[in-house]
């Protein structure tokens, strides 16, 4: 590899061919201590970096020598030789991070230019469509109870970043983009006496719901001022098919200690005139939106058509979905909780699985199109042999199925824990029947995974070990999980998610979710979020950790696996 004098200061050269085959690089000062790409990433990690001497030259000089993305087989060899691993990928890769760490001094300024790949999204605002629009100052300037600080005002300037991992070397992974953090503003576009607010949960329920509604009743209230507050029954088709209920903060006062939803919810009903007209005649001009990724489209939908029409309301999502399969925000309110649940759950057929000979546990737990909560119930209990999600194919018979895992495991451990979602393995099962695929909402109805596996598991034992004890004990506790009220710190998550989205709709923003990206609230344009989605990313560290812990096969088929490898 040749090194161009570019990349160092003038005092620096680098080692020549001889040193370097071997491994290693050093400076021909004879001062620099000779250090391998081990040695380098073990500083990097550590921070332990006073031996190391590091070139003070920009990032620029290291991204023209970046290499392609390691493959998989640069990275997952780990009998790799040594000198193997210099001459891969990631070998190079470490070696040229070596070249510009190892002579600069670690007491310089470490400023290192990046290329600016940079993008603002920025929340649309009733400005944006209405003319004149007059300021107020914000009633919390004035309020009894609260003391605003220094600081305490945001403006349209302060941004969260969504982009906080980045491979320093792979400029396409650079890109930056901002979203508006959500807070209180100075001047706001309503005055207290003017806003009339409608608050409505859609979808399944989930753990946190009338948290939600009760903390945007308290602070429209207490902090704004705002004493026209409506609670829309049953979902979407309360809009149209019943009367508002009022609401203030003693009728709510006690809510986010139940589950579900006080308002009630349902699936289906969305029918965009009807609902857009309802809002137009009740005159609302803050509509809280409580929902799952169905809920997140006709949000938007309303939001366009509110546009088109030009009215003065602001269309404000709080996404809502105990699989948390919403994205772009960190995590959805009342996941935490229902993975809590869940755990209690996997705990039991742990329990049971090991106090028998050849026990077997199985739990089937939420997730439509996303593991989310198995995969967490599953880190969360660490008591878990196998967990299947609708991302990962997998199959029964045969070498390296799921048979022959559960035959090894239990002739291991004498017993044995299966946690499956609810929308994995879907494609084993013969629909049994055609007539209810899906929902009021038009989502996919799934048959029971976990009655299928059970039943196949069963018929499995009995036809290979017809003289052997076994016994499968199945837990199906899919509306425990979400039938609850929210944990503390989903809890905690709603009245923050309450209080950014109406600071929001007080400054006039509109057609955006609230919701938190990298732990800071934002607010983040609706049409984003609803087409969105969070599935477990397979490819990532949190899916290897699942498999590590449990030492779980890929489920590779064995022809498969010879077809992989004579590619390579
Ligand atoms: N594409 C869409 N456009 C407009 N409205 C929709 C759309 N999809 C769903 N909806 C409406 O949103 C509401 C809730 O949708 P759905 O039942 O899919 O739940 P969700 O919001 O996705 O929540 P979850 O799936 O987490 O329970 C329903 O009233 C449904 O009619
Ligand atoms: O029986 P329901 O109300 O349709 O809810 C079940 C669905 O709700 C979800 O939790 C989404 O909220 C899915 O995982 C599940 O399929
Ligand atoms: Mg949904």
């Amino acid at each position: 590899m040749e090194f161009s004098s570019a990349a160092c200061s003038t005092r620096t050269r680098f080692c020549s061919p001889k040193t370097k085959s071997e491994g290693l690089l050093r400076h021909d000062c004879g001062a620099c201590p000779i250090v391998t790409p081990w040695q380098l990433s073990y500083a990097l990690r550590n921070r332990s970096y006073h031996n190391l001497q590091v070139c003070p030259s920009p990032l620029e000089t290291w991204l023209h020598r970046s290499q392609p993305a390691p493959s998989r087989a640069d990275l997952g060899n780990a009998e790799n030789s040594h000198s193997e691993f210099e001459n891969s990928h990631l070998g190079s890769k470490l070696t040229t991070l070596n070249q510009n760490y190892s002579n600069r001094h670690i007491d310089e300024p470490q400023v290192v230019p990046l290329p600016s790949q940079q993008q603002i999204l920025s929340t649309p605002h009733l400005s944006d469509y209405i003319d004149p629009l007059p300021d107020s100052v914000n009633p919390l300037l004035h309020s009894r109870y609260f003391h605003p600080t220094e600081g305490f005002w945001l403006s349209d300037s302060d941004m969260v970043a969504q982009n906080i991992a980045v491979d320093i070397l792979d400029p396409s992974s650079h890109t930056q983009t901002f979203f508006h953090r959500a807070g209180p503003r100075y001047h706001v576009k309503f005055t207290s006496d003017e806003v009339r607010a409608a608050i409505v949960t859609c979808g399944g329920i989930c753990p946190g719901l009338n948290s939600v509604i009760r903390e945007i009743v308290d602070a429209l209230w207490y902090q704004y001022g705002v004493k026209q507050i409506y609670g829309i029954e049953g979902g979407y088709r309360g809009f149209y098919s019943s009367e508002p209920i009022p609401l203030d903060p003693r009728k709510v006062d006690h809510w986010h200690n139940y589950g579900g939803t006080k308002l009630g919810t349902s699936r289906g009903g969305f029918y965009l005139k009807k609902i857009v007209d309802a809002i137009e005649s009740q005159g609302f001009n803050q509509v809280y939106i409580i929902g799952g990724d169905g809920t997140m489209k006709g949000a938007v939908a309303i939001f366009e058509e509110v546009r088109k029409r030009k009215l003065k309301v602001c269309v404000v999502g709080l996404p809502k979905t105990v699989d948390n399969d919403v994205g772009i925000i960190d995590r959805s309110f009342g996941f935490q909780t229902a993975v809590e649940k869940a755990r209690e759950a996997v705990s039991a057929a742990h329990v049971e699985a090991e106090s028998t000979p050849n026990g077997l546990g199985l739990v089937k737990l939420m997730g439509r199109n996303a593991g989310h909560i198995a995969v967490h119930a599953t880190l969360g209990s660490r008591d878990v042999d196998c967990c299947l999600i609708p991302e990962v194919a997998f199959f029964m018979e045969g070498q390296g199925g799921l048979l022959d895992f559960v035959q090894q495991r239990l002739a291991e451990n004498g017993h044995c824990v299966l946690v499956v979602a609810e929308g994995a393995g879907q494609e084993l099962i013969k629909k049994s029947s055609s007539s209810s695929e899906k929902d009021m909402s038009g989502n996919p109805t799934f048959d029971d995974i976990g009655l299928w596996l059970g039943k196949t598991l069963k018929d499995w034992w009995k036809s290979k070990h017809p003289n052997e004890l076994f016994a499968l004990k199945y837990i199906d506790p899919t509306y425990m999980i979400r039938a609850v009220p929210s944990n503390a710190t989903d809890t905690a998550y709603c009245t923050l998610l309450s209080h950014s989205a109406l600071h929001g709709a007080m400054a006039g923003y509109t057609g955006f979710v609230a919701g938190p990206i990298n732990g800071r609230f934002c607010y983040i344009p609706l049409d984003l979020v609803a087409n969105s989605k969070h599935l477990v990313d397979v490819d990532n560290l949190t899916w290897a950790w699942v498999k590590s812990v449990n030492n779980q096969p890929d489920f590779i088929r064995k022809e498969q696996s010879e077809q992989e490898e004579c590619v390579q």
